[in-house]
């Protein structure tokens, strides 16, 4: 039984006081992370303070970007090192914002997957397909591309614990989510190509997430269905009710 991991991604919103008091509100109220992995990514600015608030509670920490070089002449970059150092669990790697405005790439995608294994964070890489792709019925094949350059060169082990999320563009940010029968055809997707890639081991244990304007009264619906395993949501996990409302969903999920 995979357990639900429901990560919010607070894009470039919040002050540092903001996310701060956000953690030290929440911290308390989130259930046990053997029920449910629940991940606050962040702006690279709050990590430091974040990670000490969320120490010896439930709460997972969780990066939005990194650089795959350990260190060097990168000016404006954060490298995986630097995560692991204030003890980050989780990072974000190829969110679709990142590909469109940030030149993010397959071949990035693949180096940074990589380089959080090294670096003991656990990658959540995020694929999904335009509007003009879906409607062309490009979708699996879009997707299943990304994957399998994403996830190219991890062993069985580090492939298992990596989380896919599928974000579809078009459902970002926009209110429209992808019906849960959609987003679950995708998902079952996504497993089956790890399974090609890897094993059926591998594809029993992997994480697959959905995105997209996943809110506390649509998460239930997504949840329930067999191939998705939790949700990566931006909009609904910057209030704290909100949030607290999408993990409780996450619990019960199981
Ligand atoms: O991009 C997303 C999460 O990474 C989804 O954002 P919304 O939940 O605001 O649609």
């Amino acid at each position: 039984m995979r357990k639900p991991i429901i990560a919010g991604n607070w894009k470039m919103n919040k002050l540092v006081a903001d996310g701060a008091r956000f953690v030290v509100d929440i911290r308390e109220k989130v259930p046990s992370s053997d029920e449910v992995d629940t991940v606050v990514c962040a702006p690279f600015v709050h990590i430091p303070f974040l990670s000490e608030a969320a120490r010896e509670f439930h709460v997972k920490i969780g990066a939005q970007n990194m650089h795959y070089e350990e260190s060097g002449a990168f000016t404006g970059e954060v490298s995986p090192k630097m995560l692991e150092d204030l003890l980050v669990d989780y990072v974000i790697i190829g969110h679709s914002e990142r590909r469109q405005y940030f030149n993010e790439t397959d071949e990035t995608v693949n180096k940074k997957t990589l380089a959080a294994f090294e670096n003991n964070l656990l990658p959540i890489v995020c694929v999904g397909e335009s509007l003009d792709q879906r409607e062309n019925n490009e979708t699996m094949s879009f997707v299943e591309g990304q994957v399998r350059q994403a996830l190219d060169g991890l062993t069985d082990e580090q492939a298992k614990q990596a989380v896919i999320a599928y974000e579809p563009i078009w459902a970002i940010g926009t209110g429209k989510t992808a019906t849960s029968e959609q987003a679950n055809e995708v998902c079952a997707h996504i497993r089956q190509v790890v399974q090609d890639q890897f094993s059926e081991e591998v594809a029993q244990e992997v994480r697959v997430q959905y995105g997209g304007s996943v809110k506390p009264d649509n998460i239930e619906e997504l949840l329930s269905q067999s191939d998705i395993d939790g949700a990566l949501v931006g909009g609904a996990s910057l209030k704290e009710d909100s949030f607290l409302k999408l993990v409780e969903a996450g619990q019960n999920a199981r």
